[in-house]
């Protein structure tokens, strides 16, 4: 067993451990990086780009598809899963190519391989190798997709998103278990890509949507063109190695209690990510921890407790996003170097948006948010593209935007939306929520013609009448439970 000392250590070089470490050095700190696993991080290896990779060739598949309604007609379409995935793996080794440039650069002596856990506030022992001996650390050790013990007991075929980007060819059928941003976007690819694709949800939401209106207009836009069970769950499932190569046998009940048993090539579980933290020895750490196990911290310096040890990432469990992920880590390890004189760094307007089609955006606050924040406070204004101009002319007319704003200041406080281009409009909407603009500033800015930002127009414009009234009369939207 060796003993190393440093100023900052941080757990984990994924995006956010990178980040940290290179903030702890650029406050003039020594700094070690430890990781147990491979070095390259989820976002490039197994998250956003694989998977958007996979959903780059589905939108190809679909455009072919959705040509004949313009009036263009391309031919038979042959989708040739080999290629597909050579070009998935291929596209992703790239991108993780550069994250382990990023990674080569730094000092050897700089980078520790080993499982850390802490023995102490300040002090991280490496498998059976090494003690660290910290002034502080970041935790930014990611998370693991969940699966149930009795659903692994299926065998190799019930798999994560963790797997699917390993596939050489496409399989014939695929069961998603889960309509969150996962279950979605690698659904609906798998299905325009030719797989067999039934979706599981336990109730009648999809994705990460609170408002009702903008969910039910999502969930139907969605089920129109993908098989997706509602209110349907899991009872049982069984490996079926007698069927070609292995089949997976699901048995799901309906919400009328009704059995069904289906054969699939794989089962994905995407029902949602644990936060790395199980494993860490916290209780070593003495730091106070929340009811998930994840330590209590400060959201704008990332510091646990009044300790010297700072959290960032998918570890917290806040937002899990990339974009999140590198700025938590920026502060964190800044802060790691600046203890105990921390500071609050920038954290940005909230901003998810998954990549299915309607795309699906949340900003700013949500609706369930202003349930409880803004109860009585808050206006409404909507649009739907079902008639929106350019998005009929694309024949992209599916989905709702709903924007909100406060009573008395007219401040715009955020929106939901499922429709087309909402990875732009969240965007566009994101950088007035954080400019503080009022919902007439935002109407003064300049909007195109025939763009899809006139929809967001037309919602801005609802919600300034609505501002221009009595509050009474729009907090009856919110009712209890939403
Ligand atoms: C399929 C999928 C698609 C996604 N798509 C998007 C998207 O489009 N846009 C978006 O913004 N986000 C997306 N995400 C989320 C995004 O990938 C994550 O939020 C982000 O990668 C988290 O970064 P991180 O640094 O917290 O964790 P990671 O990159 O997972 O890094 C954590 C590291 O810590 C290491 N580690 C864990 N425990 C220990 C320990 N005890 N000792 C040493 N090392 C340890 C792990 O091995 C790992 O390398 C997606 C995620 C998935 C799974
Ligand atoms: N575009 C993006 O930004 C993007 C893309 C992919 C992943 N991610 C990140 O990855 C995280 C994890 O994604 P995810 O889709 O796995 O999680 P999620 O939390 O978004 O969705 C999980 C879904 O599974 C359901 N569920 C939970 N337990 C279940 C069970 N036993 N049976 C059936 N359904 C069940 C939940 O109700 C929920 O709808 C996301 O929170 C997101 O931060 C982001």
């Amino acid at each position: 067993m060796q003993t190393k000392r440093t100023e900052v250590a941080v757990i984990g070089a994924g995006t956010a451990g990178m980040s940290a470490y290179r903030a702890a050095r650029a406050g003039g700190k020594r700094a070690l990086l430890i990781e147990s696993g491979p070095y390259g991080t989820t976002c490039a290896r197994v998250g956003c780009m694989p998977s958007k990779l996979l959903i780059a060739a589905a939108e190809a598949a679909h455009a072919v598809r959705a040509a004949p309604a313009f009036g263009v007609h391309p031919g038979p379409l042959r989708i040739a899963g080999k290629e597909v995935m050579a070009r998935v793996r291929g596209e992703r080794d790239r991108f993780v190519g550069f994250v382990l440039d990023g990674i080569e650069q730094i000092p050897a002596e700089d980078k520790l391989r080993g499982h850390a856990r802490f023995l102490g506030p300040g002090r991280l022992q490496l498998d059976d190798h090494t003690i660290i001996e910290a002034d502080s650390v970041v935790i930014a050790t990611g998370s693991t997709p969940i699966v149930p013990d009795e659903w692994r007991r299926a065998g190799p075929r019930v798999i994560t998103s963790d797997q699917v980007f390993d596939w050489t060819d496409l399989p014939d059928s695929v069961a998603v278990v889960g309509t969150g941003v996962i279950g979605l976007e690698l659904g609906q690819a798998l299905h325009r890509l030719g797989v067999r694709v039934t979706l599981f949800a336990r109730g009648g939401s999809v994705v990460q949507l609170s408002d009702p209106l903008v969910r039910e207009v999502a969930a139907r836009a969605l089920a129109d063109e993908l098989d997706i069970r509602f209110q349907t769950e899991i009872a049982a499932l069984e490996a079926d190695a007698d069927k070609d190569g292995g089949q997976v046998a699901l048995t799901s009940r309906d919400a009328a209690g009704n059995l069904r048993t289906e054969r699939f090539s794989y089962v994905l579980a995407a029902i949602g990510r644990s936060p790395n933290v199980g494993g860490l020895g916290l209780e070593s750490a003495q730091l106070a921890l929340d009811r998930h196990g994840i330590p209590l911290y400060d959201k704008h310096t990332m510091q646990c407790g009044s300790s010297a040890v700072f959290i960032a990432g998918d570890a917290d469990n806040e937002r899990p996003v990339l974009p999140e992920a590198a700025d938590q880590g920026r502060i964190a390890g800044d802060n790691a170097a600046r203890f105990p004189r921390t500071q609050p760094g920038l954290r940005r307007t909230p901003l998810t948006i998954a990549f299915s089609e309607p795309q699906i955006a949340v900003v700013g606050a949500s609706y369930k948010e202003l349930c409880v924040s803004h109860s009585g406070r808050f206006a409404i204004g909507q649009v739907s593209f079902e008639n929106q101009g350019r998005s009929r002319v694309m024949l992209q007319n599916h989905g709702m935007l709903r924007v909100y704003g406060e009573f008395g200041s007219g401040r715009f406080l955020g929106a939901e939306l499922a429709g087309p281009r909402a990875e732009h409009l969240g965007h566009l909407l994101a950088w007035a929520c954080q400019a503080k603009l009022t919902v007439a500033a935002m109407l003064d800015m300049p909007f195109y013609h025939p763009v899809v930002e006139e929809g967001v127009r037309t919602a801005l414009r609802d919600l300034a009448h609505h501002l221009s009234k009595e509050p009474e009369e729009v907090c009856q939207d919110c009712t209890p439970g939403t």
